[in-house]
């Protein structure tokens, strides 16, 4: 049971975070300091000792659930060992992680060779396209829109949606913006995203495959490819599922885009820092679609987001290549001990539970109970997902799925936000004690810890109910 020091004074802390701290997403005017004194399981705990139901999961990261006792157990066990040695040297933590994460996770036949671990995704994403540009020794990357990568340069650079690139966005207008100035990599070409609800391209799926089956937005990849020279190209980024945008792909996609970067010979980084360690009901979102990458990406879910980790996973041609090599990329806490006996517990736990199976069957139960929601609200589009990352998409009208925000996922997040659906959900499901809505104005993304409790998805049902409600409430007909 999580405890709450008795000797905190929280008006204190509220004073000093409001006064000292830099905030994110809002003005000083709009902010509301929201402490949180303790985190167990699915609840964050606040002061006054009331819980709320967390079906962000955070940033769909604790997928053991906050303190874990294994995680926790291993972390004060490892405090009494080690302050911080710095990668250079190796401690029994982090060549058990890397064990466990190739040999017993993803298999000492599989098509990984070597793991390298860092503090962050956005840092594993640097360290990916670094690697792949060496290896293939070319300078440009394709990433798509609506791609979330991180937040340093690289990986902001991969990053295609302008709300979330380190822009400031006004409270005043909608057009009250500036963007970083420069904030953009060199060697960065963009394809179009994969999202059959509302498609870029004008396409209707699954009417839109050509003769052959291909995907129209593969056809526009491909062609993106040949028109800078595939001998350019180091790699493609991309997410399987969306994070941050929200989008599942069809069926057909992934498949296509992987095939199509071995026709055109360049590298595939699967970025799986958010989809990665069960997220979707199976170790990684790549294994739905019986398909393998060159690079894979991974933070959050490696280690449950106890403490911070990331790493960067290469095939077994990358790995003896950079064997042949002396390599300076170096970060003081990658692979900080008592981060990877985090990750070491977090891995065992998981193998332990088969989170993946967890999370597939939570899924099934939850996706029925959200099609339910479907049926019975005027404003709900589309309902998509698996394991605990459900996609749910929010329209004004039903049959022309007229949006209640027509710039959508092109959002700086300036202006009045209150109505967007995301967050006028968000606002009402707080009422009933849960966390739940999205980042994409019309689009919720929700998923709970892989280990979440029948009673507790019900919780979240209800609570996602009733805000529902309150929005068919603003639909046409
Ligand atoms: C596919 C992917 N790659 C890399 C990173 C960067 O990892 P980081 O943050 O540097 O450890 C992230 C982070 N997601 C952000 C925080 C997010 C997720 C959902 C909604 C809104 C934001 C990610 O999703």
């Amino acid at each position: 049971m999580a405890k709450i020091p008795e000797s905190v004074d929280w008006k204190k802390v509220v004073e000093w975070d409001e006064k000292y701290y830099m905030h994110l997403d809002a003005t000083k005017e709009e902010y509301q300091c929201v402490p949180v004194a303790a985190a167990e399981g699915n609840y964050l705990i606040m002061p006054d000792g009331t819980k709320l139901l967390d079906f962000f999961n955070q940033l769909y990261c604790v997928n053991a659930g906050q303190c874990n006792p294994r995680i926790q157990g291993a972390i004060r066990e490892a405090t009494e060992r080690y302050g911080h040695l710095w990668e250079a040297y190796t401690t029994d933590y982090r060549a058990k992680a890397a064990k466990l994460l190739i040999e017993d996770i993803l298999g000492a036949d599989s098509w990984a060779g070597k793991v390298s671990f860092v503090s962050t995704g956005s840092e594993a994403v640097e360290k990916a396209m670094i690697l792949a540009k060496l290896y293939k020794n070319r300078p440009n990357i394709i990433t798509r829109e609506y791609g979330y990568h991180g937040w340093t340069l690289g990986a902001g650079s991969a990053t295609r949606l302008r709300g979330v690139r380190s822009g400031l966005s006004g409270a005043g207008n909608s057009n009250d913006v500036r963007s970083v100035p420069n904030h953009q990599a060199g060697g960065f070409y963009l394809a179009p995203a994969p999202n059959c609800f509302k498609c870029s391209l004008g396409h209707t799926y699954p009417e839109c495959k050509m003769s052959d089956g291909k995907l129209p937005c593969v056809l526009a990849t491909e062609y993106q490819i040949k028109s800078i020279g595939p001998d350019t190209v180091a790699a493609m980024i991309s997410e399987v599922a969306f994070g941050a945008a929200t989008i599942h792909p069809p069926k057909e996609y992934i498949p296509q885009i992987r095939q199509m970067t071995k026709d055109l010979d360049i590298l595939w980084i699967c970025d799986e820092v958010l989809t990665g360690f069960g997220r979707l009901g199976t170790w990684f979102a790549h294994q739905q679609y019986d398909v393998t990458p060159d690079i894979m990406t991974v933070a959050k879910g490696l280690v449950s987001s106890a403490l911070p980790a990331g790493a960067v996973i290469v095939n077994k041609e990358i790995a003896e290549f950079m064997d042949e090599w002396r390599w300076w990329h170096v970060g003081t806490f990658s692979a900080h001990p008592v981060s990877m006996a985090a990750v070491v517990a977090n891995l065992e736990y998981m193998l332990e539970v088969d989170i993946p199976k967890m999370a597939a069957d939570a899924g099934e139960y939850f996706g029925n109970k959200l099609r339910e929601l479907q049926e019975k609200h005027d404003c709900v589009g589309l309902v998509t997902g698996k394991g605990m990352l459900w996609q749910v998409e929010i329209v004004k009208n039903k049959k022309t799925k007229e949006l209640f925000a027509p710039e959508d996922r092109h959002t700086t997040y300036s202006g009045d936000l209150s109505m967007y659906p995301s967050v006028f959900v968000r606002v009402k499901a707080i009422e009933k004690g849960v966390l739940i809505g999205g980042f994409a104005p019309n689009t919720l993304r929700i998923g709970a810890s892989l280990n979440v409790a029948k009673d507790e998805m019900d919780q979240g049902i209800a609570a996602l109910d009733y805000a529902l409600g309150e929005l068919d409430k603003y639909c046409t007909k």
